[in-house]
């Protein structure tokens, strides 16, 4: 019978925090589920022990007393889960989890390795869902990664809340789009739609949004023109 306790972490137990950061990553290393980190140990210390506690939430798992998992979770974001390899099987991972789930009940999102198929399968099978998927350009290891989402106890508005986010992004765009539309007008050979242009721009943009595909995009694309061409009249 094993003894499993959460607490959260004080600043004198952030040697811990880092000794189960280092030994969990590396054995996700080592199994190749994730990519090899670009900071050595030294480096990874300092970062730890810089923490500020009051702005983000540490907790701390021990198993017999032993140190063995932590969570680290911000306002909006899971920003580490991690349980050392030698303590894998006794619900570390869950306990954690349920522990943010129950101090974030409007939701969270996460990042997780494309790599880190057991990290995947271990949040898809605790109710959370796949957002977006990078070819890793945006994160240090330079790996594909995926964002995942908790949608907390009220997932409509959860949801809402990041399409209003992407919708400010998306606006922008449709903004500056619309502005070059117009702007090339006047230096086309000949004046009108060229539907050859409209599709190789709906393939290009099919290789960003697989999930919509070419004919779908193509249509969205024509919406777009049309009624950019039409904002020129206004
Ligand atoms: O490239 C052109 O010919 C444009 O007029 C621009 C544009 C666009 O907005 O991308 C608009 C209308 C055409 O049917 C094709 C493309």
């Amino acid at each position: 019978m094993t003894d499993l306790q959460l607490r959260p972490a004080g600043v004198e137990d952030l040697e811990a925090v880092l000794a189960v950061n280092l030994a969990s990553r590396a054995g996700a290393e080592r199994s190749g589920a994730m990519p090899p980190g670009i900071h050595d140990d030294l480096d990874v210390r300092r970062w730890v022990l810089s923490w500020d506690l009051s702005q983000q939430d540490v907790w701390l798992a021990e198993l017999d007393g032993r140190p063995v998992g932590y969570a680290r979770a911000t306002a909006t974001w899971l920003d580490d889960l991690y349980v050392v390899p030698d303590a894998a099987g006794h619900g570390v991972g869950g306990a954690l989890l349920d522990l943010v789930k129950g101090l974030r009940p409007a939701g969270f999102c996460l990042w997780v390795f494309e790599s880190n198929t057991p990290a995947r399968a271990f949040y898809e099978h605790r109710g959370l869902v796949a957002l977006e998927r990078t070819d890793g350009e945006g994160n240090e290891e330079k790996s594909p990664d995926i964002k995942m989402a908790w949608p907390g106890e009220e997932p409509l508005s959860f949801f809402r809340g990041l399409i209003d986010e992407v919708d400010e992004q998306l606006g922008d765009l449709l903004a500056r789009r619309a502005a070059l539309t117009r702007a090339v007008q006047p230096h086309k050979p000949e004046p009108g739609r060229d539907p050859a242009r409209e599709r190789a721009i709906a393939e290009a943009l099919a290789l960003r949004a697989p999930a919509l595909g070419p004919d779908r995009l193509a249509r969205i694309v024509s919406t777009i023109i049309t009624e950019s061409l039409d904002s020129a009249r206004d």
